[in-house]
């Protein structure tokens, strides 16, 4: 479903180029919820926005639905977009725009008609449970609402991919279960596969199949969280690594 094969990305700094990240190969299992997590600064956004190419490698393939990103127009890569739904953890609404108008824009961009654009944002507005919004503004939405129209404006073009950049990391532990419960409802009921960027390790134990972390632009750990009874909940007893703290020791499977 999602593949990324050995990409690499620098940045200029003022010491030459630095490496955000460093020759990654990762594979997203079709219908999972897949979790990155690592330290500040470690690759982790990067290696997300490679995912839809928002960021282009220097180096490397990202395959998504069949087909290398990295070698398409502008204008395929425009179409294949429209396939991988993105949220952010600032949710980057329009604050002039309604919050049905927030969820039509890129139906709006891609040339919808007006019937077909009012039906598709209210299917998306019911989905997350803001029906009721529809004519607001963003200014008077609270956090989490703010992040479902932005979840609901990501499903616009009923993508089979929503890559979330900490998505949670702005709302209190409430509303941040909220979000899971909406993007795991997406999951299940869409069957939309869905990559999570956090730090939060609340959050990889909540919500994900697979769990992958990345240290200093490198993928150094990967594994699985069992679906149903996902240990870990209670307190790691010894070490700090990320898996043991996520897993403790069962439950663990190699991926
Ligand atoms: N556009 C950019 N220009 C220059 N450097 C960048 C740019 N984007 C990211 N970086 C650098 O690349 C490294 C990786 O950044 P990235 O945001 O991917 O890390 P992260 O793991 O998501 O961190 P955080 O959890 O703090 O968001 C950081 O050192 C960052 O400063």
């Amino acid at each position: 479903m999602i593949s990324l094969q050995e990409v690499s990305k620098s940045y200029p700094s003022k010491d030459g180029l630095f490496a955000a990240v460093r020759s990654v190969s990762l594979t997203i299992a079709e219908g999972s919820i897949h979790g990155i997590i690592g330290p500040s600064g470690a690759g982790k956004s990067t290696l997300l926005r490679m995912m839809n190419v928002l960021e282009p490698p220097d180096q490397g393939s990202v395959i998504v639905n069949g087909q290398d990103l990295t070698r398409l127009p502008e204008s395929g890569l425009r179409l294949a977009r429209r396939s991988i739904g993105m949220v952010f953890q600032q949710f980057h609404l329009l604050h002039n725009r309604s919050v049905s108008g927030n969820v039509s824009v890129p139906l709006e961009l891609a040339g919808i008609d007006k019937k077909l654009r009012k039906e598709r944002v209210l299917e998306c507005l019911r989905f997350v449970g803001l029906e009721e919004k529809v004519g607001q503004y963003p200014a008077r939405l609270s956090g989490g609402q703010k992040q479902r129209v932005a979840i609901a404006r990501a499903l616009a073009h009923r993508p089979n991919v929503l890559l979330c950049d900490e998505p949670t990391s702005s709302l209190d532990p409430a509303t941040t279960a909220e979000i899971l419960e909406v993007l795991r409802h997406i999951n299940e009921t869409l069957g939309v596969t869905i990559v999570i960027v956090t730090h939060e390790m609340e959050v990889v134990r909540e919500i994900c199949d697979y769990v992958s972390v990345m240290e200093q632009g490198r993928l150094t750990d990967g594994f699985a969280l069992e679906k149903r009874e996902r240990p870990g909940r209670e307190t790691a007893r010894r070490t700090p690594s990320y898996r043991e703290q996520l897993l403790g020791k069962a439950g663990m499977r190699d991926v």
